[in-house]
């Protein structure tokens, strides 16, 4: 059997190379010729998958996506050709959920504002949005969910309305990317959204970039209109509309589900989809790779402050970073895809295990270690 994957799926061989032949390919000019004899498929969200990459293979039996998005996938052409399909839900939320988290803690210290003071509206409560939510009810913030599809479908959560949402101190987008239906989401916030919105917000993007319309956002952004931008993802990556980088206070390449956790969880979940497929026994799973987190624990000897936490999160991880590199990076040939390719480690907060020297100094009235995504013990 061969299986094709993308090079940049991790542990892909680790995981795939007892079902047969590993033949590993870039992911975002992979050719129908390239992968007609494939038997497997599985790619991340840069290869789209449909009849003009698999006319000319006529054996594929499983294809799988080791991401959350499913937008490169024609799912209908695979059902069609009976080939079976899995993606990764959830796979990458946590590490969503963090990158906003330290995101809003960047520009509450560069701004000067509590982000406990603060209202978010979360536009999509899936996955990553409620992900975004256990963060930041962790830390006391209050945080209204907007999602008309799961209200509709009896969800039992508390949703408010559009108006709602612009009229938010920070909107946060994490909806799937679609293109029709009466919920689509395909510039979601258009001309006229963000004409409603002001210099006062903040808004974050981190699903996908068709979302946003960014060329009116770049419009506005020109004529100071827009809020405070925070953009993982951008209209036509790779290829994105870098006069918009000025404007944007916190950028980065599509990197926000990149915790190494998250990306291996992908990997973890087609394995185990495509051994079912096989009626195969899944034996393996991702601790048996994994390499240690850096630093995995730390002594705590004050009372939990806020400012302690951003510590903490900061120690984990610094949105600034991947900020820094984006910029310096973008401008070369293939920048963007190059640092998402050598994208450095970054792991989970529960991958640190904080210990109090004194139990009491976890005691906050608003701040929830656990709930944030700290492994929390005590001496
Ligand atoms: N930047 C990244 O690294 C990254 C990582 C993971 C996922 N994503 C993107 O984020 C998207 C969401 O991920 P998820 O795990 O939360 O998916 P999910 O399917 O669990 O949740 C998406 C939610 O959006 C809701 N929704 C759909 N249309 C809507 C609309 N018009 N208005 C409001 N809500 C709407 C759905 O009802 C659903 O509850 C993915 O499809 C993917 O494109 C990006
Ligand atoms: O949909 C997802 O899971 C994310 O957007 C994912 O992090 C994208 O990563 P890629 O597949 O482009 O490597």
């Amino acid at each position: 059997m061969k299986i094709y994957i993308d090079e940049n799926v991790p542990y892909g061989k680790d995981f795939f190379e007892s079902f047969g032949e590993i033949i590993t390919f870039s992911g975002r000019n992979v050719t129908p010729e390239q992968v007609k004899d494939a038997d497997i498929l599985l790619v991340r969200s840069i290869t789209k998958v449909d009849q003009t990459l698999l006319s000319l293979n006529e054996n594929i039996k499983f294809v799988g996506t080791a991401t959350i998005g499913t937008d490169h996938i024609d799912l209908d052409y695979l059902t069609k050709r009976n080939i079976a399909f899995s993606s990764a839900p959830g796979c990458n939320k946590i590490s969503v959920g963090e990158y906003v988290l330290s995101a809003l803690l960047v520009l509450a210290e560069s701004k000067q504002f509590e982000l406990i003071n603060k209202t978010v509206a979360i536009v999509g409560a899936g996955n990553t949005g409620s992900a975004v939510y256990q963060c930041l009810t962790g830390l006391g913030v209050r945080c209204k969910l907007y999602d008309p599809p799961l209200q509709a479908s009896g969800d039992s959560r508390e949703f408010c309305n559009f108006s709602e949402v612009l009229q938010s101190d920070i909107i946060s987008l994490h909806v799937p990317k679609t293109m029709k239906g009466p919920f689509k989401t395909f510039h979601l916030f258009d001309e006229t959204v963000l004409q409603q919105l002001s210099p006062q917000q903040i808004l974050v993007n981190a699903c996908r970039g068709e979302v946003i319309d960014n060329q009116a956002l770049l419009k506005l952004a020109r004529e100071h209109k827009t809020p405070t931008l925070v953009l993982d993802v951008w209209e036509n990556e790779p290829n994105i509309e870098k006069a918009l980088l000025p404007f944007v206070a916190l950028a980065t390449p599509h990197i926000a589900g990149y915790s190494l956790d998250g990306r291996v969880r992908g990997t973890e979940m087609l394995y185990q989809a495509l051994s079912k497929h096989l009626k195969n026994e899944a034996i393996l799973n991702s601790t048996d790779f994994m390499v240690k987190a850096k630093i995995s624990q730390t002594d705590i000897q004050s009372p939990l402050t806020s400012e302690l936490l951003k510590s903490l999160v900061h120690l984990i991880y610094d949105v600034r970073r991947d900020d820094a590199l984006f910029r310096s990076k973008v401008n070369q040939i293939n920048g963007f895809d190059q640092m998402r390719k050598n994208y450095p480690e970054r792991r989970e907060l529960s991958t640190l295990s904080l210990n109090f020297t004194d139990p009491t100094h976890q005691n906050s009235q608003t701040i929830n270690l656990n709930k944030i995504g700290f492994t929390v013990k005590n001496k």
